[in-house]
């Protein structure tokens, strides 16, 4: 087993201020401290080789489960193991065998090339020599960064760095990724490139993933597991596509018109925005062809987007058909 919790908690306190200068002087005399739980009593097992998403809303609680797992954070109550360690801890052998990348931080260093960091992780995990140059012309040539490998981090875009914090992940050959938001920011050809390459590296290598995303594509493409987070508790866990094929329920679709349009629709849609010149709305699934052939019948278009339906309204009915955490 790689990950194993069992009841696993996390709260933080927080610290409350009164508004104002007053308070402020108060504060310092009367500390009034609020309590928020962000993991609640989580149940969690990994097997070695999964590719397994972790998803919620803003402030379900991923980054915190994850900066658990990785050590970065210490548990309230609970067990924890990974890799039959106590992350926490974060004794060496443990840190040898696990990676983390999350998306809004980095950790290569912005002065150096990456070529100059690869060699620094090379020292830092005494990875041998064979195998730093095996993975590195591996992960290159999947990648194809080779034309960066020598220029300055803080010159590269936030898709060549991000394909960059990958590599210098997994030059050590983890045996299990934490990544958190790794797509983030990016656009659709650098976020492609990189599910490509991950889906790549679990197969080939049997990296063992866990991934949050609030990319709807990321979690179907990639994950065959996908687990629910909403409030700190879990609400789902269990197949991807099962999940998505009865709570994905409603497709978005954006259309843009040549000219001021007064649009009568013969079914009634969800309107999420509308204008002369524009139309959003949501509408079922198996509906979308349907609406989409008549708009373009009747009206002239400029332009039209159509969307997977966003995490938020997926985890909301879920919650609301079960009305409780269900695993
Ligand atoms: N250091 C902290 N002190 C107090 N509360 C915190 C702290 N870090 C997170 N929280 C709170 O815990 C809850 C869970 O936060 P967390 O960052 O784990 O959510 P998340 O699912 O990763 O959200 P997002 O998708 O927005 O990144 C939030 O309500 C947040 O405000």
């Amino acid at each position: 087993m790689i990950i194993q919790t069992a009841h696993l908690t996390k709260s933080y306190r927080r610290f409350e201020k009164e508004e104002g200068l007053l308070g402020s002087v108060k504060s310092l005399f009367h500390r009034r401290y609020i309590e928020k739980t962000a993991v609640s009593d989580f149940n969690l097992e990994v097997q070695q080789g999964e590719f397994v998403g972790l998803i919620g809303p803003n402030g379900a609680g991923k980054t915190t489960l994850i900066k658990m797992l990785t050590g970065i954070i210490a548990k309230t109550s609970g067990e924890l193991s990974v890799l039959g360690f106590y992350p926490n801890t974060l004794e060496n052998e443990l840190k040898r065998q696990y990676a983390v990348v999350m998306g809004q931080k980095s950790q290569l260093f912005f002065e150096l090339s990456a070529a100059d960091t690869f060699l620094l992780f090379k020292e830092l995990y005494s990875i041998p020599e064979q195998e730093y140059r095996r993975n590195l012309s591996y992960f290159m040539e999947l990648f194809g960064v080779e034309a960066y490998l020598n220029v300055q981090v803080r010159t590269l875009s936030l898709g060549e760095r991000m394909k960059m914090e990958l590599i210098a992940a997994l030059l050590h050959n983890p045996k299990v990724l934490f990544l958190d938001e790794p797509t983030i920011g990016l656009d659709a050809v650098a976020q492609k490139q990189i599910r490509n390459f991950l889906k790549e590296v679990n197969a080939e290598k049997g990296t063992t993933v866990l991934l949050t995303s609030h990319y709807m594509e990321d979690i179907l493409s990639l994950c065959r597991r996908c687990v629910v987070i909403n409030a700190g508790t879990k609400l789902y866990d269990g197949d991807t596509t099962t999940l998505f094929e009865k709570y994905q329920t409603h497709k978005k679709i954006s259309v843009a018109f040549e000219e001021e349009t007064e649009v009568a629709l013969k079914e009634e849609v969800d309107i999420i925005e509308q204008n002369p010149f524009m139309l959003s709305f949501m509408v079922r699934k198996e509906r979308a062809q349907f609406i989409l052939k008549e708009l373009m019948n009747h009206y002239s278009i400029r332009d039209v987007t159509v969307e997977e339906e966003d995490i938020g309204n997926v985890v909301e009915r879920i919650y609301n058909d079960r009305g409780r955490p269900c695993l």
